[in-house]
């Protein structure tokens, strides 16, 4: 839906030592596409432990709207019965991804090499983010978009009738360019390439062996060279959604900076393409432990047990920004807490998340009194310590659940609480956040 209701102010204020067990809900990334590769295979996949975050639920419906039969048979229990590699049909109305870039970016990738036509839309924030980044290698394939000025929403995809296989090298780290790639090159005879300089999630690749196709990936001095062999039956899978390692971030960090704290996360996904943010917590000091390694759904998982630690600043290495690049905003919430300096480099791409999030992060951390740098590419924070932060602000969102979660996760450690203008957005990737994080003992309420 593109609208998100009326705003909910939302304020954390300090709170006593967290305790308790946070079962955070499945990965957004992986409910995304086992969805879009259900739709895409002969049969019936089965997902359980699917995402029932808005941003999924508004994929859902599309795959719909492209001739899915796509059911709720319980909580997070979905089935899914395909058309096939080829087999989209012609939506009769608009698609309206909500807030979703990854929606609405694979997506297209999914339907640009069928002989269809698809108009995209979504929410205020999706219709401000860049679609060339997709629609240029589409293009390669035969894919026509007319969209508004810079390439925004909404935008007109015309599917190539004649599709042909296309060698992509991503410009940007971008798992959802990588995967529009790949998904159109399902549909196009021969071999699809995608080099990429810095790996990137690999749930898609993953996925799509998980479904019968023939993917490999080569290390060369460029980059992985990822190659899929197009035109394969994609045959209904069984999916086990793990937990989404971007949500247990937010309890992972609340316990960190809140005295006192000893939580539990467990069957958090430790797939070395998204666990930078734990790796980056532990050299600032963090006392995280994981226990029970495991697989689960295909992804390595683990149980985190996280204690409140006293951090120090660090810099965090440019090469792992890809593997945390949604946890910056919540690093940086952390970072105030830290003693010393966090120097994040190398993260321009959160200029084109929901918000530009260097910004969100730099004024609303200033706001709570916290002195912050920052340049195109940048943030650095400079930590108050524990118990230095004063808070006492109101910070604005700007339709970004990330940056609402992540200031009230600094409002349960801050002296004087802080108050979100807007916490309605965090409903599209962690619906439960609230109640999760106060049966912790968090201190979160609505406001009026
Ligand atoms: O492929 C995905 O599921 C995602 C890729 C990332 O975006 P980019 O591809 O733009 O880096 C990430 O920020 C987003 O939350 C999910
Ligand atoms: C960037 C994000 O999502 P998307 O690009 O799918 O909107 C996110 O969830 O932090």
């Amino acid at each position: 839906m593109s609208g998100h209701g009326d705003p909910i102010r939302m304020t954390a204020r300090k709170s006593a030592a967290l305790s308790g067990v946070a079962e955070v809900p499945g990965d957004k990334s992986i409910s995304h596409r086992a969805l879009i590769l259900g739709a895409l295979s002969v049969g019936t996949t089965r997902i359980t432990g699917l995402l029932e975050g808005q941003d999924v639920l508004d994929t859902a419906k599309a795959m719909a709207a492209f001739g899915a039969g796509v059911t709720r048979e319980g909580a997070g229990a979905w089935t899914v019965e395909g058309v096939g590699v080829g087999g989209f049909a012609e939506p009769a109305d608009v698609i309206d991804c909500g807030n979703s870039g990854t929606g609405v970016r694979l997506i297209m990738g999914a339907m640009a090499t069928s002989p269809i036509t698809a108009t995209f839309t979504g929410d205020a924030s999706l219709r401000k983010r860049p679609m060339g980044r997709v629609t240029d290698p589409l293009a390669l394939f035969g894919a026509r978009a007319y969209g508004r000025a810079g390439g925004r929403l909404p935008m007109t995809v015309v599917g190539a009738a004649e599709p042909v296989p296309v060698t992509y090298a991503t410009p940007m780290a971008s798992a959802q360019v990588k995967s529009a790639v790949l998904l159109a090159g399902l549909n196009a005879p021969g071999q699809t390439v995608v080099i990429e300089k810095t790996a990137t999630r690999d749930h898609t690749e993953r996925m799509l062996r998980g479904f019968g196709a023939e993917v490999s990936v080569e290390a060369t001095p460029e980059g992985n060279r990822i190659t899929l062999t197009g035109q394969p039956e994609l045959r209904g899978q069984t999916v086990a959604v793990p937990r989404d390692p971007s949500s247990a971030a937010f309890p992972v960090c609340a316990a960190l900076i809140v005295p006192g704290s000893d939580i539990l996360v467990p069957g958090v996904s430790q797939n070395p393409t998204r666990n930078g943010l734990f790796l980056t917590l532990r050299e600032m000091g963090a006392d995280i432990t994981f226990e029970n390694e495991r697989e689960e759904g295909g992804e390595p998982v683990a149980d985190l047990r996280v204690r409140f630690s006293e951090l120090t600043g660090i810099e965090v290495p440019v090469d792992r920004a890809a593997s945390q690049i949604d946890e910056y905003p919540v690093l940086a919430a952390v970072a105030a807490c830290a003693r010393g300096t966090t120097v994040m480099r190398g993260v321009h791409e959160l200029r084109v998340k929901e918000s530009d999030r260097i910004d969100a992060m730099a004024r609303g951390l200033e706001a709570c009194g916290v002195t912050v740098e920052e340049d195109d590419d940048t943030l650095i924070v400079h930590g108050l310590g524990p118990d230095g932060v004063p808070g006492g602000a109101t910070v604005a969102t700007h339709i970004d659940h990330r940056i609402a979660m992540s200031f009230l996760v600094l409002g349960l450690a801050a002296r004087a609480p802080i108050t979100v203008d807007d916490g309605s957005p965090i409903a599209t990737s962690f619906p439960v956040f609230e109640p999760l994080m106060r049966d912790l003992g968090a201190e979160i309420v609505r406001e009026g």
